[in-house]
């Protein structure tokens, strides 16, 4: 799936300080292509969060248009952008989302059980394994270390075989073994047709990008 990003801004007003309107992303133009792993990084607050959040679909724009395989995000009402998030992409948010009140296989599986579709408990096994948290499919979110947790959310953002992957710093918690493999995976789900976007301060992302765009300021460019 095709994600292009048209002349798209995004302003924010702070209640105080002396600059108290201002762009966390200037005007950007460009676009996200179906088997590329595109690696963005940039200094913390340049803005990559916010760019990530709009062309995930959770950020609506200040200005411009993104469109997926020619479907304009932002034009759908809301319920059938959930729907189409949902179907088509897999975002992996920074901080922890896991359900306190559900298991780990449970919360993987999540995104089968919002709309009543059938699980492909299959695919979780799958992927509890190769992310090594498979002992851990009975266990709660409380039970379980930052790594592990994000090696849920990780799974979770990927039940679904997505056609587009949003990643923000999907490493962060990870130690270097577990750091190689995701970026291992993420390299092989784009080569399998996915569109993959990776947030990162990790260097050694570098050796798994296809594109690497940096974000300075709100301004984006490609390296
Ligand atoms: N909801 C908001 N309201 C006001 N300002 C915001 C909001 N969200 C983000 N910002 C500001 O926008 C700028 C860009 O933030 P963003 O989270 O996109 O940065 P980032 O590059 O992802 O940073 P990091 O690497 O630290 O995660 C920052 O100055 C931040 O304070």
């Amino acid at each position: 799936m095709e994600l292009i990003a048209e002349k798209v801004t995004r302003e924010f007003v702070r209640p105080s300080g002396k600059t108290n309107r201002f762009f966390a992303v200037k005007e950007t133009d460009f676009a996200l292509q179906s088997g590329r792993l595109t690696v963005l990084m940039g200094r913390s607050g340049s803005g990559k969060t916010t760019l990530l959040n709009m062309l995930s679909g959770l950020l609506m724009p200040s200005s411009g248009r993104i469109t997926a395989d020619g479907k304009d995000l932002y034009a759908m009402p809301d319920k059938e952008l959930s729907r189409f998030r949902c179907e088509h992409f897999g975002v992996i948010p920074q901080g922890q989302t896991a359900i306190h009140s559900l298991t780990v296989t449970e919360n993987i599986l999540l995104p089968f059980a919002l709309y009543g579709d059938a699980p492909d408990e299959a695919r979780a096994r799958q992927l509890m394994e190769r992310l090594d948290i498979a002992d851990l499919a009975n266990a709660r979110p409380a039970e379980l270390s930052g790594g592990e947790l994000r090696r849920v959310a990780i799974a979770r953002a990927l039940v679904r075989k997505p056609s587009l992957i949003f990643a923000d710093e999907p490493t962060g918690d990870l130690d270097d073994e577990n750091t190689a493999e995701v970026f291992r995976f993420l390299k092989e789900c784009a080569s399998e047709g996915a569109t993959v976007l990776v947030v990162t301060h990790e260097n050694d992302a570098k050796g798994y990008a296809d594109i690497m765009l940096k974000m300075s300021a709100g301004v984006l460019t490609q390296e």
